[in-house]
């Protein structure tokens, strides 16, 4: 693994009001990893990964993100176009309900090709022959281009919305419950695909989820949030097997029990 981090976050805090979304949180993640961010509902999950990916502005603390020239500023520091360019080239985002990430009624190829014009590509021929190929990378016949998202399962939705992000070479991809609105075998399946496609891709990812199983099949490295704190990180093989936090302890026997 590459020797300096892809993305650093010391001391984020996000307030909504008098209230505390989360705060006090640093943590590191370095390139080729996968940290999941686990806890249960209104831990603070969905609230830092919407401050670390720009999407939500933080009230304080440091967002650091490794530059393709590797330069390493702070979010904030960066103009409106590098902000653009990483939000469209070098990262991804993959909702929980792939209706938020998107254009249903929209052809699936457009749905993928889009994202390649975003980027300046305008050569119709070539933006459908990757299109194409990166269907059938997510298990989508090649037939199904024209078709739009509405016509597919909830299970190729999701697909169709991964083959999105990452037909341009993202380097980071945030994922909010990638699985938590699919049934458990096409869960599975969902899974098994996202696993195959980071692993062959090199790709950081950041995963929210109040799943312990999803994690531990995805991550390496596991963040655990109660109450906008972290109240433990470590390898996720660690802290499954020997969590040290009482609250992790719960939540590791509460899967266990089921
Ligand atoms: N826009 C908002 N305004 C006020 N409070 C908010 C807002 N968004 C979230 N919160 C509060 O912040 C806390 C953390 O919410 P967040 O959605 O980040 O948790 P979560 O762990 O992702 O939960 P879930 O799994 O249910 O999405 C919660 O108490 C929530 O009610």
């Amino acid at each position: 693994m590459n020797s300096e981090p892809i993305l650093s976050v010391r001391k984020l805090e996000k307030r909504y009001g008098n209230f505390i979304g989360c705060t006090d949180v640093s943590f590191d993640v370095w390139p080729g990893e996968v940290v999941a961010i686990v806890g249960e509902s209104g831990s603070g999950k969905t609230t830092l990964l919407n401050c670390i990916s720009t999407r939500m502005e933080r009230s304080s603390g440091e967002i650091r993100y490794r530059m393709r020239d590797q330069r390493f500023p702070d979010l904030a520091e960066l103009g409106e176009a590098e902000l653009r360019f990483l939000m469209r080239t070098d990262w991804g985002f993959v909702h929980q309900n792939p209706a938020d990430g998107l254009r249903m009624r929209v052809s699936a190829g457009a749905n993928v090709g889009e994202r390649l014009m975003a980027i300046g590509d305008r050569n119709y021929g070539d933006i459908r022959s990757r299109a194409s190929d990166w269907l059938e990378r997510v298990e989508i016949a090649a037939s199904r281009i024209d078709d739009m998202p509405v016509s597919f399962s909830g299970g190729m939705r999701q697909r169709l919305q991964i083959a999105r992000n990452l037909v341009t070479h993202p380097r980071l991809i945030f994922m909010d419950e990638p699985t938590g609105g699919l049934d458990v075998s096409v869960q599975a399946r969902v899974l098994d695909l996202l696993r195959m496609l980071v692993s062959d891709l090199g790709l950081s990812v950041i995963i929210v989820t109040h799943d312990l199983g999803v994690a531990r099949l995805l991550s390496q490295r596991m963040i655990v949030m109660k109450s906008g704190r972290i109240v433990e990180q470590g390898l996720t093989d660690r802290v499954m097997d020997d969590p040290s936090h009482p609250y992790t302890q719960l939540l590791v026997a509460s899967i266990l029990e089921n």
